[in-house]
This record gives structure tokens, C-alpha cells and sequence, in this order.
């Protein structure tokens, strides 16, 4: 019998913002920076031969484009990063990795060793 794993890897970039929107005198409203590390999760059969769900290798390729998008930058000044939440930053990493990782099942974004946020997408919202 198949077997059905998730797997995941763990990325890293450097990245400053501010969040425009929280009230004055809020400490997130100054610019400040972040050592970023987010998690992208994927599930699917494990491949009989391979032992594998998916390459490592092959994840990194997909996801180091977006990596590249967003490291050693001011996230407010990204399309869709107006306001950079831990939330839509998360939204936007699942919605740039979409179309050529199928298999996602969820994208968890750190911005400080305690602070973060997962989106698991809309597929996993449950409708009656
Ligand atoms: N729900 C959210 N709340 C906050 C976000 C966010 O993205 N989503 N972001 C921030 C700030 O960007 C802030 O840099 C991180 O907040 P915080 O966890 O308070 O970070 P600290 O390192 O300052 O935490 P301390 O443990 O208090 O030192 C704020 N809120
Ligand atoms: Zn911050």
C-alpha cells in the first residue's frame, strides 16, 4: 500500500520593514529588521522507488526564487507587502510557490524565534 507523507524544509532571509497600519506610538510602526525563517510543508504518496514524496533538492529549486525576492529587502516596497504581517507575508510566499508546488499543504513564516504565523490555504478551509 502507498504510503501518504508531509515533508518539509526550513529557508532563511534577512529582510526590514515597518507595519504602516498599527497605532502611533505602536513599536512595529518604526523600521526595523528581521533574521526571517519560514517552512514550506509538502504531502502527497511516497514514491515506491524513491522512498521520497518529493526531492529536497527539487523544493529548494522551487523556493529559492522567492527567497531571492525577499532577501536583503524593505518588504513594505514589494508588490502585495504593503503591509508586511507575519499573515500576509505567509499568503504571499504560498501564493507565489502555488502554481509549481501543487503538492503544498502549508507555509509557516517566523519572524522571531517566538512569533509566526502558518497558511494552509484556501483548499483547507472546510465548507459544508
Ligand atoms: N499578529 C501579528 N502581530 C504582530 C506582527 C505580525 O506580523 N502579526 N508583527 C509584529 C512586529 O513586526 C514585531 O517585529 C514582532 O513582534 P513581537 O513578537 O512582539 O517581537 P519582539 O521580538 O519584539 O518580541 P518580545 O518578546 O516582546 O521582545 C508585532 N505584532
Ligand atoms: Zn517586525
Amino acid at each position: 500500500m502507498t504510503e501518504h507523507m508531509e515533508i518539509f524544509r526550513e529557508f532563511n532571509f534577512e529582510a526590514a520593514h515597518r507595519l504602516p497600519n498599527v497605532p502611533d506610538g505602536h513599536k512595529c510602526s518604526r523600521l526595523h529588521g528581521h533574521s526571517y525563517r519560514f517552512t514550506v510543508h509538502v504531502a502527497g504518496p511516497v514514491d515506491e522507488q524513491f522512498g521520497w514524496v518529493m526531492d529536497f533538492g527539487d523544493l529548494k529549486s522551487v523556493v529559492n526564487p522567492v527567497v531571492a525576492r525577499l532577501d536583503h529587502y524593505y518588504l513594505n516596497d514589494i508588490d502585495g507587502l504593503k503591509n508586511p504581517t507575519s499573515e500576509v507575508l505567509a499568503k504571499w510566499i504560498w501564493d507565489e510557490l502555488e502554481e509549481n508546488l501543487p503538492l503544498m499543504t502549508a507555509v509557516t513564516v517566523r519572524e522571531t524565534c517566538t512569533s509566526g504565523c502558518t497558511y494552509r490555504g484556501t483548499r483547507a478551509v472546510l465548507t459544508s
